[in-house]
């Protein structure tokens, strides 16, 4: 693993601050969102803030005048100065007491901003996750962004506010502090400032190589996650268990795990040496001076109560200018993590926008016909085209099977169709109007389908078949109607809940289906879609029994009898019922034609088939 960056401290002066003004440009973006997830709260948050600041140094003001009062009480003092003396215990007492009672709002609050934040971003995250296009999933950078936010949605947005109102409130209190000190000893005021400026330049470096290090390591820590999918998952346990991969796999855990532990180890130890040197290096400022001021007390040049009161507010000062250094290197590390976050939410997601506005429509109904002109295309960062020069025409109620070897662009074709990708070179035409004109929610919506990788919903069976539309989830009769259709019927009525059962392995009293039974499910859902002008099926009987499969065809010749259909299928018994078969090989159309038609041609698909037969009769 290489750092894609040089080292910051490599970098030029004008660069280091370029980037550092980049980072305090998540400010705005990110105070932005704390509001919004509740201007109530953050008016809290930050009077709380503010009567926090100032609370310190009235407490250290009314210690002094105690001891002041005590130490003349003690020389011979009368009974009102004692009871002086009491009435400033009282006093600090009540500070003390409205101190904890603001610290403790101020944690209430917090807790409650997190919530309210994380929540506003997780959906945030999510919304953006629907907005973007398949290419996206499939780009390893994008999701790497997209799991780093999920990650740290939580924490570094609050944890950025947090830092820049401690900053706030540090350098409020530090203001009280200064008033007070600068009459005693206005040069410890400059001891106290000169001693923490090399922890902040620490700090800050620290920070940066903290989160160099976690965003190299995304791609691996996804590699982490997915080595424990396959040691935990339901459906890795047999291939695991018969290929013994368990020591393998969880060998590689190890490795990682141990690389990304030594790794960790090393910048907390650089953390350690840097902070146990600069903590000496204030730890000698403090006693310096605290030597001197004790030297002018014993001689009478300042009270016992000034001592006093120059003491805690210099060890405390010190504290909060510490404070306000650690904070700004919190910060650094937070605003970077930001502006992973933003730019993540930012990327634009053009392809699923109709070129033109309004968008167009083709007339509703089964009378559109699709037309593939001259189509090629290739997926991003690979040479070789999935389609070339793909050129095909279907008219309503015609009926297409795609047929040709693995990988030969049958499934990259479909999803074409359905504007999961744009082709390439060339147009699709949707009843004479391109895709790219029409709004994609209008274009899925006349299309059913049913994928080679359909989904298996961790729901009950109702929801499986009434999720292929999203209006009719609690339509029960059009689901059972569906049901039927897909031939789901059978195995639904042989569950113990039938349409009410969970299913999947997942959640309690979930219900586990074969494979075929299953399928039949995804079948259901696409049936769900009454007025879809187009149906696709994905090699839809690969899991279902011969008998099974030819009861769907027969079903599915009825239904689709004005539909377009679309079918891909390595089963010749289901392609010769289509009406034209388009045999593709390596991205293009090699024949185009009836059953008939194709045999009498005797090519690809007449030796194919008769591979197929043979096949059967042996
Ligand atoms: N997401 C992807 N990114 C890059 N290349 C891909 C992607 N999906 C498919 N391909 C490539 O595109 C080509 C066509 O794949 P496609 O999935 O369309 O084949 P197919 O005919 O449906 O195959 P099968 O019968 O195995 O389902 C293949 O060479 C494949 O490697």
């Amino acid at each position: 693993m290489s750092p894609p960056a040089p080292e910051s401290s490599t970098l030029p002066l004008t660069a280091r601050l370029k980037n550092a003004g980049s980072l305090f440009k998540q400010l705005p973006g990110t105070f932005q969102l704390f509001w919004r997830a509740s201007p109530g709260l953050a008016v809290l948050l930050g009077g709380l803030t503010l009567v926090a600041a100032v609370l310190p140094a009235a407490i250290a003001y009314v210690g002094k005048l105690i001891v002041d009062g005590v130490v003349a009480a003690a020389q011979g003092g009368d009974e009102a100065q004692r009871h002086e003396v009491l009435k400033l215990v009282g006093w600090e007492f009540g500070l003390m007491l409205g101190s904890t009672l603001v610290d403790r709002s101020l944690a209430l609050t917090r807790e409650l901003l997190r919530a309210n934040l994380g929540n506003l971003l997780n959906e945030r995250i999510l919304q953006k996750a629907l907005q973007l296009e398949l290419r996206h999933f499939e780009d390893s950078s994008t999701y790497d962004k997209m799991q780093n936010a999920r990650r740290e949605a939580n924490s570094r947005p609050l944890s950025l506010v947090m830092q820049a109102f401690t900053i706030a409130r540090n350098t409020v209190t530090l203001s009280t502090y200064a008033v007070l000190l600068v009459s005693l000893s206005p040069w410890s005021v400059g001891v106290l400032v000169l001693a923490s400026i090399p922890a902040f330049i620490a700090e800050a470096r620290l920070a940066a190589a903290g989160f160099r290090l976690y965003s190299w390591r995304a791609p691996e820590g996804r590699k982490l996650n997915y080595l424990e999918w396959i040691l935990t998952r339901d459906n890795h346990v047999k291939e695991v268990k018969l290929f013994g991969l368990g020591p393998l796999v969880l060998g590689r855990y190890r490795s990682l795990f141990q690389k990304f532990f030594r790794e960790d180890r090393a910048l907390a130890q650089r953390r350690m040496g840097w902070g146990l040197g600069l903590g000496v290096l204030s730890l000698g400022a403090f006693y310096g001076c605290y030597a001197f001021m004790a030297g002018k007390a014993a001689s009478g040049g300042i009270s016992v109560g000034d001592m006093v009161l120059y003491l805690s507010v210099f060890r405390q000062g010190q504290a909060a200018f510490q404070g306000i250094l650690t904070s700004i290197g919190s910060m650094y590390e937070d605003a970077l993590f930001m502006s992973n976050l933003f730019s993540y939410l930012d990327i634009p997601a053009r392809a699923e926008v109709p070129r033109v506005l309004p968008a167009k429509s083709p007339p509703r109904g089964r009378t559109n016909a699709i037309e593939l002109r001259d189509v090629s295309f290739r997926y991003a960062g690979k040479e070789a085209w999935a389609l070339r020069g793909v050129n095909l025409t279907l008219r309503p109620g015609e009926k297409l099977a795609l047929v040709g070897e693995n990988g030969a662009g049958k499934s990259t074709l479909v999803k074409l169709l359905l504007r999961l990708y744009e082709p390439t070179e060339g147009s699709i035409l949707y009843g004479g109007v391109d895709v790219r004109d029409m709004d994609v929610e209008d274009l899925r919506s006349r299309f059913g389908a049913v994928f080679q990788d359909f989904v298996r919903y961790q729901f009950n069976v109702a929801e499986n078949i009434g999720l292929g539309h999203v209006a009719s989830l609690e339509n029960r009769e059009r689901i059972i109607r569906a049901a039927d259709l897909g031939g789901a019927s059978p195995v639904i009525s042989a569950l113990p809940q039938q349409y009410d059962t969970m299913l999947g392995g997942w959640f309690e009293k979930g219900q586990e289906l074969s494979a075929g039974q299953w399928q039949k499910l995804a079948v259901a859902r696409a049936f769900m879609r009454e007025d879809a002008e187009v149906l696709i099926l994905d090699e839809p009987t690969a899991s279902i029994d011969a008998e099974a499969e030819h009861a769907l065809f027969e079903r599915f010749q009825a239904l689709a009898a004005d539909r377009i259909a679309i079918v891909i299928s390595h089963r010749f018994s289901t392609v010769r019922m289509a009406d034209q078969i388009a045999v593709l090989h390596n991205g293009q159309v090699e024949e185009l034609g009836s059953h008939d038609a194709l045999m009498a041609k005797d090519g690809r698909y007449a030796h194919l088939f008769h591979l197929q037969a043979r096949g059967y009769r042996d």
